[in-house]
């Protein structure tokens, strides 16, 4: 594969589960080394995008690689550059931490070398849990334990499907370290579901908005927010007392605001709209656009 080649490449994706229209043309791509986070309403279709990413679903049409190959048709070879952490991992309650992840890494020597396994161990912040049943572990601590089986082989590509549900804010931050240590030194490319808006900020490159079957926004957070010309919140005092003021402008609006009153303002903040602000922006947008066309296509029908 050559390196300027995407990493994950989907174009015109579909997906029909019976007769209903899941995907109905979802297009993306993804270079080495970036994080992308997949947002989108409950239902939008980001596992099924997930799974038939990592060749556990067929697809019902549409172009998909992944590292050079079509997941539909990869081998064992392209399989294990692969680490999936899914939204539930299967059964290995009996198993000690530290041999289960032993175990695992042996899949992965014919082709690359694992993790060292205490590193791996530590990475997760499972340390002191090295030698305890898999079914002995909190619920954080369970999730802790999925995401290092999915990584043990230092993938290529990781697929990481609402990785932090569950972790308490240490093990969320320890966890966004992880993901940037990854993507930064490793090279990984990341492609992550989540419902945590700040979360996605904090980590992605690039946000995908997944809504009506088909991706309706993709940048990054910031050209995002430009795009809806999100809101931001200005807050400054003057004379004691506190002043805030939303606006699109804010440069223009805080040039102003000295221009007025100079140095009698302290105390001053710009906060940018955030992801979440954007993002119900542009789903609501989407969503009135969509009711609007079905009006249309309602009277249309029945004129
Ligand atoms: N095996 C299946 N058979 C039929 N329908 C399915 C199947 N799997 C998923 N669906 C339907 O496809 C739609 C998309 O599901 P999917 O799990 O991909 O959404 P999601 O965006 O990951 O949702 P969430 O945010 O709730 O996890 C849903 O309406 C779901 O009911």
């Amino acid at each position: 594969m050559a390196g300027d080649e995407p990493v994950l490449d989907v174009r015109d994706l579909r997906m029909r589960y019976g007769t209903t229209d899941v995907l109905t043309g979802v297009n993306f791509q993804a270079h080495r080394g970036e994080v992308l986070a997949l947002l989108g309403p409950n239902g939008a279709g980001k596992t099924t995008t997930i799974e038939i990413l990592e060749g556990f679903r067929m697809r019902s049409a549409g172009e998909v690689s992944v590292l050079g190959s079509d997941p539909a048709h990869a081998d064992e070879r392209w399989r294990a550059r692969l680490g999936v952490v899914l939204q539930s991992w299967r059964d290995h309650g009996k198993w000690r931490i530290r041999d289960l992840l032993g175990h695992l890494a042996t899949f992965y020597e014919p082709y690359q070398k694992p993790w060292d396994i205490d590193e791996l161990v530590n990475a997760v912040g499972l340390a002191e849990h090295a030698h305890k049943r898999v079914n002995k572990l909190s619920g954080g601590q369970r999730r802790r334990l999925d995401v290092a089986i999915g990584i043990v082989g230092k993938p290529d590509v990781l697929f990481l499907d609402e990785p932090t549900v569950g972790f308490d804010p240490a093990a969320r931050r320890e966890f966004h370290d992880l993901v940037h240590r990854l993507a930064d030194d490793e090279d990984t490319t990341i492609l992550l579901t989540t419902h945590d808006l700040a979360e996605a900020e904090k980590l992605a490159d690039r946000i995908l908005i997944l809504a009506g079957g088909s991706v309706i926004a993709d940048g990054s957070a910031d050209q995002l927010s430009l795009e809806m010309s999100t809101e931001s919140e200005v807050k400054w005092t003057m004379r004691g007392q506190r002043f805030v003021h939303a606006t699109t402008e804010a440069t223009k609006f805080v040039h102003d605001l000295f221009k007025q009153h100079g140095d009698d303002i302290g105390d001053l903040e710009v906060r940018r709209g955030s992801l979440e602000d954007t993002y119900m922006a542009m789903v609501v947008a989407f969503e009135s656009g969509q009711h609007e066309k079905a009006a249309r296509e309602f009277v249309e029908v029945t004129r």
